[in-house]
């Protein structure tokens, strides 16, 4: 697991760190891997000697970084200048060891440059972007150099991902210590590029902010069959999803749950003959009171909002076992009838919403703290709530939350997240937990996706088939 920490957090950490350190040993550390991965991408682009990088220097810490940096490069023999968006408060120290070296002061940017390095805003940043700052990140959006961000893309709310306005896009992010959320979700995620973290030997006491999955941690929660397994006790998963205008949703749902550990996968709709003919594994029946018995449902993908499809999902929510609702479900749970019954469940409830069905669930769309807006509907609704996106947050009514890292573009596409709801499915009733069934499921997606894509367009059916390649063995 990797995860990343709010701005106070990160700063209470330096701040014991540095009492055990001697003065500017923490800049020193972050400056030196700023200008190990600056020499790292000039050399890729041709050499390090006689290569022009261009500072762009703030008012703060980060912009002390930067001149540190500059220094560094200037001493190896590279033309580096640096522009400052206000010369009377530039960082004393670096500026004089920058000078010292052989950095130039420019007023004006050169024309020609290798690379940019953004050290204008970082942990110190509040708001949008103002003034000279403002100006040369619109100024930068027309380079084309590649551009190295100081610990973040200058002009991103660093708590949340957010963007209060234009910000820096970078092609490398060298962040120092640890993780900050805006480098990993928001609309501000994509403007880090690749992020690299430079050890500063910081200790984190404080819970993160945000957690992101790696592949380890998926494979450790993967439930693997062994010699004592059989059918039902590797989990049976049941499937109240699609009806006779939408059997696709039926399907796809199912297939997304055939990808999964469990053992069986039960389909209890009105799509069940076609289901029983396309996936002759799968048990049917047209009603969830008919269905047998199962670990955990899976509920409202194209089941209409009829008032057939209301008594299935109350049927599943009167089922004491962990259930998902998504789509209509959602939709249905929207008017307030569900209400009490959502509220007395004792089992495990994940809500899937994508932004729209976010916003009319709690009244208004997630808003500018994505994490902080699916933390407080898991609350309210006592459910752990996936928020669909492009980096797909997982949050838990317990205030734990998590971010995808593997979302791809590809999957914004029709059907796409009746598969993740299946797979969702089949890992609550093979038994992982609701957050663990979460977050596996949107990475397992993610990488379904990211596969489909490598041979052509990619539909949900591809992300269904491609998920089968992607799971742990
Ligand atoms: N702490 C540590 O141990 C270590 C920290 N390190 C480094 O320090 C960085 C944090 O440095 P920091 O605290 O000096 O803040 P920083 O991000 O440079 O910006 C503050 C300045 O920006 C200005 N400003 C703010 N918002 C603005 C806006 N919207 N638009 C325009 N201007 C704006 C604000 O000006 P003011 O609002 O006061 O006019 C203030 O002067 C951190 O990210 C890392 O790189 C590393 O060396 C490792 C060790
Ligand atoms: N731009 C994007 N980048 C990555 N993933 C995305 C993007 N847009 C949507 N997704 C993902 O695609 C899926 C879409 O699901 P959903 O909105 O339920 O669609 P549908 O109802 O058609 O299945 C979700 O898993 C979501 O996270
Ligand atoms: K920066």
């Amino acid at each position: 697991m990797r995860a990343a920490w709010r701005v106070a957090d990160v700063r209470a950490a330096e701040k014991a760190l540095m009492a055990t350190l001697p003065p500017g040993t923490l800049m020193a550390r972050a400056a030196a891997g700023l200008a190990r991965r600056c020499a790292i991408t000039l050399r890729s682009r041709g050499r390090l000697y006689g290569s022009r990088v261009l500072l762009l220097v703030g008012t703060g810490d980060n912009g002390g970084d930067a001149l540190y940096a500059g220094a560094t490069l200037a001493g190896q023999g590279v033309a580096v200048s640096a522009w400052l968006t206000d010369a009377r408060r530039a960082h004393v120290g670096g500026l004089q060891t920058f000078l010292a070296a052989g950095g130039r002061v420019v007023t004006e940017w050169p024309s020609e440059v290798d690379l940019v390095v953004d050290g204008m805003l970082g942990i110190g940043a509040t708001g949008a972007l103002r003034g000279a700052a403002l100006d040369a990140a619109t100024r930068l959006a027309g380079t084309t150099a590649p551009v190295i961000a100081v610990d973040v893309p200058s002009g991103v709310a660093v708590d949340t991902g957010d963007l209060p306005g234009p910000a820096v896009r970078a092609d490398v992010t060298v962040t120092f210590g640890v993780l900050k959320p805006a480098l990993v979700v928001g609309p501000a995620a994509p403007l880090a590029g690749q992020v690299e973290l430079v050890d500063l030997g910081l200790t984190m006491t404080a819970a993160p902010a945000v957690r992101l999955a790696e592949q380890a941690d998926i494979e450790k929660w993967w439930p693997h069959p062994d010699s004592e397994s059989d059918k039902y006790s590797r989990g049976v998963v049941g499937l109240a999803t699609g009806s006779a205008s939408y059997p696709g949703a039926a399907l796809l749902s199912t297939a997304g749950a055939l990808a999964g550990p469990t053992g069986m996968v039960r389909y209890a709709g009105s799509a069940h003959s076609i289901v029983a003919t396309l996936h002759p594994s799968v048990v049917v029946a047209p009603r969830v009171s008919d269905a047998g018995r199962v670990q955990a449902w899976v509920c409202g993908s194209g089941l209409s909002t009829d008032q057939r499809a209301r008594e299935e999902l109350r049927a599943v929510l009167a089922a004491p076992l962990p259930a998902v609702l998504d789509a209509d479900a959602i939709t249905m749970l929207v008017d307030g009838t569900h209400a009490n019954e959502l509220r007395a469940r004792t089992a495990p409830t994940v809500l899937t919403p994508h932004d729209g069905e976010f916003k009319r669930l709690a009244g208004s769309a997630p808003g500018e703290d994505r994490v902080g807006s699916a933390l407080t509907l898991a609350a309210w609704t006592r459910s752990v709530v996936l928020l669909k996106g492009d980096r797909t947050i997982v949050a838990s009514p317990d205030g734990e939350s998590w971010v995808n890292p593997t979302g791809t573009p590809s999957l914004a596409t029709a059907g796409s997240g009746d598969v993740l709801g299946g797979l969702l499915g089949s890992l609550l009733a093979a038994g992982l937990t609701p957050v663990r069934a979460a977050v596996a499921a949107a990475y397992l997606h993610g990488l379904a996706g990211r596969a489909a894509a490598e041979s052509g367009s990619v539909t949900s059916a591809d992300i269904a088939t491609a998920l089968r390649t992607v799971v742990p063995r």
